[in-house]
């Protein structure tokens, strides 16, 4: 698991590893410079290379890394793009230096000449929007189509939300200093850092911020037990699909069990009986008809729940009555289980707030940001711009596992730790993708996983098994389906690594 931090955050750790630890700071922007020369030397063609700098510390390790470049022999010209009345003591040290060594200063930068440019403007200092020279500077470096390395974050990237501040120069790829930035991880900011790169500079002990799963997490993959038998794995109740839609219910059922469940029940319309006996033999059923009391809908639901383990409601389930009732059910009489909530049933959610009030940590939410926007009564824009804040407000209404699903999935459990999921593609934007992902979740519950491990977990694997799929068949055309062959392909990698 890595932690992603803030500008701020970052600045904290900057001052309490120079403060409490006694590590100079030079000594880290040195190693931080050494970072980025590693870097060039190994991804960059070095003919030639320009290094822009800013007046900060952002600058001053551009300065030392043009002084590396110069050291070892590489062509290398310097650009002060800020003022020397802003320099910290840091650059100020930084510039001398690069002086004594005769680093070549330029003031004009003719870009025709260089084969590579380090973006060394601004770091997690950036305060504003980039304006006036330094947004000339930025859009003709953009221009040039100049291979970029951008210092720690590219200039014009906001450390914590990703967003462009007016403008931002693009890089190729960007070597971040000890902890990988939020700026960098959302969009568009990862887009404009290209290939990311994480380096230890000496600086360590972030408790604060948000946590990402990496390839070391493949640990949490609940061990399968030999001696088990289809009980120990899992029962997991789909509550899924209404008339005219059979292939919610069929992509989270199988999901689930791809995911490892021992088995899976669909509860669904009669009128879906046929073809998901044909597509999906595994699964069992249980069926109501449109005609159905409400009495007799509920005793099927109770009926089916108290065989479950796990309940997954709402893919595919129309916000009908009956699908209001099938909700209502399954939240009175959940006892403790866990139950999944997805799509239809969020709709549905979201009207009646006397069933939110039902939810607690074991119940894990699954809205995308439209769902997400219904349920916590803000627009899209609130929560793309204040993610973490909006799902806070929402968890004091219901005290849900809460996975807001996006090109970058947010999840918090119920403790108020945030995951930010980093697996995935645009391959994913289609039509099922979610379903899967619902079905993912039920299955490792249903192994034993609690939600706070199972959510981050399971949107982590269905990135994974995203990119699986788009690597078999491109982004642009990969389906549900694919996904579904890729949970297979990560799962059987995943359980040979553990
Ligand atoms: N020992 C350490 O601390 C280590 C730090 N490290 C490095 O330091 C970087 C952080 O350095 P930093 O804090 O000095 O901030 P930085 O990003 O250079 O920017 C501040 C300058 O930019 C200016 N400015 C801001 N926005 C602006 C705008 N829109 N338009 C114009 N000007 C603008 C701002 O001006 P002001 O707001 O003060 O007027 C100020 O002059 C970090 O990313 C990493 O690379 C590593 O070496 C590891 C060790
Ligand atoms: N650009 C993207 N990058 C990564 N993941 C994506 C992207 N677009 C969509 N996804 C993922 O695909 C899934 C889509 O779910 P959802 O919107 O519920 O679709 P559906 O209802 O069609 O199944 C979510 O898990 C989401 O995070
Ligand atoms: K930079």
């Amino acid at each position: 698991m890595q932690i992603l931090v803030t500008g701020k955050q970052m600045k904290q750790l900057d001052q309490s590893t120079i403060k409490q630890m006694g590590i100079p700071s030079l000594v880290l922007m040195e190693r931080a410079a050494m970072a980025v020369f590693d870097c060039l030397k190994q991804h960059f063609p070095l003919k030639k290379t320009l290094v822009v700098c800013g007046s900060g510390n952002n600058g001053a390790d551009g300065v030392a890394v043009a002084r590396l470049l110069h050291l070892a022999g590489y062509p290398v010209d310097l650009y002060l793009a800020g003022n020397h009345t802003s320099f910290t003591e840091e650059m100020h040290i930084q510039w001398q230096a690069a002086k004594n060594y005769q680093v070549s200063i330029v003031n004009n930068c003719r870009f025709s000449e260089y084969t590579t440019i380090v973006d060394a403007l601004f770091g997690v200092g950036l305060s504003r929007e980039l304006s006036g020279k330094y947004q000339a500077l930025a859009e003709k470096i953009n221009a040039s189509g100049i291979p970029v390395l951008a210092v720690d974050i590219p200039s014009g990237i906001h450390a914590g939300t990703g967003q462009v501040m007016g403008t931002a120069i693009r890089a190729t790829e960007t070597v971040t200093f000890a902890y990988r930035k939020l700026g960098i991880s959302l969009y568009p900011g990862s887009v404009y850092a290209g290939h990311i790169q994480v380096k230890d500079v000496g600086i360590y002990g972030a408790s604060e911020g948000v946590f990402s799963l990496d390839n070391k997490d493949v640990s949490w993959l609940p061990a399968r037990d030999p001696a088990g038998n289809k009980g120990t794995f899992g029962k997991i109740l789909l509550i899924a699909g209404s008339r005219n839609m059979s292939g919610a219910a069929y992509f989270s059922s199988k999901a689930a069990l791809l995911s490892g469940a021992g088995m899976v029940r669909i509860l669904t319309d009669e009128s879906n009986r046929i073809i998901l006996q044909q597509q999906f033999p595994e699964a069992m059923l249980s069926v109501y008809e449109p005609s159905m009391t409400p009495d007799e809908l509920s005793e099927i639901v109770r009926k089916a729940m108290d065989w479950a383990d796990v309940v997954a409601v709402g893919p595919g389930l129309s916000t009908s009555k009956t699908a209001e009732n099938l909700l209502q059910t399954v939240l009175t009489f959940r006892q403790s289980k866990p139950i999944v909530i997805d799509a239809d049933a969020l709709n549905l959610l979201a009207k009646r707030k006397d069933l939110q009030a039902q939810c607690d940590a074991a119940c894990i939410l699954t809205p995308h940001l439209g769902e997400m926007s219904r349920l916590a009564e803000c627009t899209i824009s609130d929560l793309k711009v204040h993610p973490q804040k909006f799902m806070d407000v929402f968890y004091n209404n219901c005290s849900c596992t809460l996975i807001m699903k996006d090109a970058r999935t947010w999840i918090r459990t119920a403790d108020g730790s945030f995951f930010l999921n980093l697996t995935g593609n645009d391959g994913m934007a289609t039509a099922g993708s979610g379903d899967v992902l619902c079905g993912v979740v039920a299955g490792l519950l249903g192994q034993g996983m609690n939600p706070s491990k199972a959510a981050p977990f399971a949107v982590w694997l269905h990135g994974l098994a995203g990119d699986q799929a788009a690597s078999a068949k491109g982004a642009r055309s990969m389906k549900a389906t694919d996904i579904l062959s890729g949970l297979e392909a990560q799962l059987q990698k995943m359980d040979s690594q553990n």
